[in-house]
This record gives structure tokens, sequence and C-alpha cells, in this order.
């Protein structure tokens, strides 16, 4: 039977809450009892009992309408990392994250929950168990993390007891799951060009991934738990399944669950990054005469073949936080969720 800590008559805006992370986030407040309005630039299949409101977030009136009577906002809405585009980064993640929390301030909002990414720590080198007292990334793996590292420092400098705006930041880490459009799909597509026959460097990288239901529950914990005497506010907060794995053991369980073969020959890690670099600098090159995105990228390569796990002790104290759902469980599911990816469907 699942708790009710909070009564139905909370009102909250999803701002994102089309996307990956954002639906299911929808899905567990409503079975949760909240009363949930949505905020995107564009629209799924609706669900019965939400409100879409269709917009740019770096819109303020658009926000305004969407925010009225509403307490609580999650902000999980982004460009996707593969989108690679600057101009767009920073247009949405750091002047449209200044009128998202201008907004909420105006309409009276009380508490917002931002999705920050564990990776603003990151900067290509090993993390193990990282902490977030880790300083911010001086140099940013991609303009990505870039723009999200200062997306979280506006959020949380926002946060003010006194005027009774409370906000926190939730880092989640390679988050997988049902309706993925980025993790399997890309990981499927690299097979089916045969070029998931590599284990960049000696395979034994740790890493975090984390299934989706798990980053739901840190969200909707900090949300319950952000109030003005608690040791939640103005905070970030690691979210994870807690079970680092290596990387390549997480990618060949998709891919043998999903028909493929696992990876098998090694190649060498500073080999590979060499490479992955000199593509990415042709490529940058070669911009005005043809257009390629290579697989390899070297931020790609990096995520692939380092330690990058996390603690989220931080979480467990403050929150009471455990994951959920294990990762074998998760594994399963998500594998189970993509008849359409299998080998020969
Ligand atoms: N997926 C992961 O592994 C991780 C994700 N995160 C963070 O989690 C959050 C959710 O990620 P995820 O669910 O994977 O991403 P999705 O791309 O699936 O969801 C983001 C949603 O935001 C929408 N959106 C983008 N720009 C705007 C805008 N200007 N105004 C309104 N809506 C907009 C997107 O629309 P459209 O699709 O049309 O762009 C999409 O519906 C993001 O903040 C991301 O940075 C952090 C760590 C890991
Ligand atoms: C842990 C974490 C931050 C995951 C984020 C998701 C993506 C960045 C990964 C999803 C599929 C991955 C992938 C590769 C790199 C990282 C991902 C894009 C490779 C390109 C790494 C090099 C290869 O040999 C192929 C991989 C395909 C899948």
């Amino acid at each position: 039977m699942t708790t009710r800590l909070r009564p139905s008559n909370k009102r909250c805006l999803v701002i994102g809450g089309s996307g990956f992370l954002g639906r299911h986030l929808v899905e567990k407040l409503l079975d949760r009892g909240y009363s949930v309005s949505v905020f995107d630039i564009c629209q799924n299949d609706e669900l019965p009992s939400v409100t879409f409101h269709q917009g740019d977030l770096c819109d303020k009136q658009a926000l305004l309408s969407a925010l009225k009577d509403v307490s609580l906002v999650f902000h999980c809405a982004s460009p996707a990392p593969a989108s690679d585009n600057r101009e767009l980064f920073e247009r949405v993640n750091i002047q449209g994250t200044s009128t998202v929390i201008q907004a909420c301030k105006e309409a009276g909002v009380q508490k917002m929950v931002l999705t920050s990414s564990a990776s603003v720590v990151f900067e290509g080198k090993d993390i193990k168990n990282g902490k977030e007292s880790l300083p911010y990334a001086k140099k940013p793996i991609d303009y990505y993390t870039q723009t999200k590292i200062m997306q979280e420092k506006l959020v949380l400098e926002a946060c003010d007891r006194e005027s009774g705006f409370l906000t926190v930041a939730i880092r989640p880490h390679g988050i997988f799951g049902p309706r993925d459009p980025q993790l399997v799909p890309i990981l499927v597509d690299t097979a089916c060009r045969g070029k998931m026959k590599f284990i960049i460097g000696d395979g034994t990288n740790l890493v975090d991934f984390t299934f989706v239901e798990n980053v739901v529950h840190g969200h909707v914990l900090a949300a319950e738990r952000l109030k003005a005497d608690s040791s939640v506010c103005g905070k970030a907060y690691h979210i994870t399944n807690d079970e680092p794995i290596r990387f390549w053991d997480f990618m060949s369980e998709i891919l043998v669950g999903l028909g493929y073969p696992a990876p098998r020959y090694h190649l060498p890690y500073l080999f590979v990054y060499g490479l992955a670099l000199l593509l990415w600098m042709l490529a940058l090159l070669l911009r005005p005469l043809i257009s390629f995105k290579p697989t390899f990228t070297p931020m790609r390569v990096a995520l692939a073949g380092t330690h990058h796990y996390y603690s989220c002790d931080r979480a467990k104290d403050d929150m009471g936080y455990t994951p959920v759902v294990s990762l074998k469980e998760g594994i399963k599911r998500t594998v189970e969720s993509y008849p359409h990816l299998r080998r020969g469907a």
C-alpha cells in the first residue's frame, strides 16, 4: 500500500512534463493524489486528469498563466544533450531558468525542485563515490553540462526562507527506463551499425545508472521534505540506484537482453579518446562544407571509459531516500519495454 504523505489539494506544475523523466514524475504525482499541470514545449499523449500548457519556458507570460494557484514547481525541462546547440542550452537552461524563478516568485509559488545532473562535477576524469561537496567542474565535458551548472547555481541561490520561496536540486545520473528516448535507442542504433564490438579500456570502470522510478522517488521526497525549517533547503542531492555497475556490463546486459551480442574486443582508452578528439576537430573544421556527427565524441568516450559514480548518503540522511527499484529489476523492466528494438523485430 502507498502511504500518502501529502494531502491531495496540493497543486503542482511539472515544467518538462512531456519528456521522459517528466512524464514518469507526472504519473507518480497523480498516483500520490497531487493535482498536476504540465508546461512543455511539446505535447505527448494526454492524461485525462492533467491540465496541459504548451509554451516555451523562456516566455514569462505563458509561465504565469500556467502558475495560477500552483504552490509547487518541478523544473525538469532542458534541450537534449545530443542537440549540441550552445545557444539553445544557454537560452533555455540559463535565461529560461531565470525566467522560471522570476515567474514562480511573482506567482507566489512556495517550492521549486530542479532536475540538475550529477555531471555538474564531472570533468572526464574518474569520480569514485563522489559527494555533493565536490566543486563544480571548472572544465565541464560539454556546453550542456556547463549550462546545467549555471542553472543549478541560479536555483539554489534563489532559495529564500524569509520570503518563503524554497528550492532544492536533484542530481540524477544515467537515467534509464521505459520510454527513454536516448540511452537504449542510441545503444541499439550503435549496435545495428556494427559499432558495439569494442570495450573502451579494460572494462572495469564503474558508473551509476539510475532507474527512472528512483529518480522520480527522489524528486517527490525532496518536494515533501522541503520546508523552511528543514536541512533540504538550497541544497543539491545525488540520486542514484546506489549500485554502481561496470559501464560495459550495463551496456552488455541491455544489448544481450534485446538479442544483440555483447562487446568483446578491448581498445586502449587513450587511443580511442585521441581518435575521438581528432574526429571531433575534423567535424568542426569541415562543418561549413559537410555535416557529420561522429558516434565516438570525446565526451562519450570519457563517459564510457572512466569511473563516475556518486554517493547518495546526503539524500539518505536528509530525506530518507533509498532506491525503490533494484538495478536488476530496472534493467529487466527496461528491456521488456522495448519489444520494437529487439534484434530482428
Ligand atoms: N536523461 C538523463 O540521463 C539525465 C537527465 N537529466 C536532466 O533531467 C531532466 C529531464 O531529462 P529527460 O527527461 O531525459 O529529457 P527529455 O528531453 O525527455 O525531457 C525534457 C522535456 O523538456 C522539454 N523542453 C525543452 N526545452 C523546453 C522549453 N524551452 N520550454 C519548455 N519545455 C522544453 C522537451 O521538449 P522537446 O523534447 O521538444 O525538446 C522535453 O519534453 C533534464 O533537465 C536533464 O538535464 C540529468 C541527468 C541525467
Ligand atoms: C552514465 C551516463 C551519464 C549515461 C548517459 C547516457 C549516454 C551519454 C550514454 C547512452 C548510450 C551510451 C553509449 C556510448 C557513450 C555514452 C552513451 C551515449 C558509446 C557511444 C560509447 C562508445 C561506444 O563504444 C559506443 C557507446 C554506445 C552507447
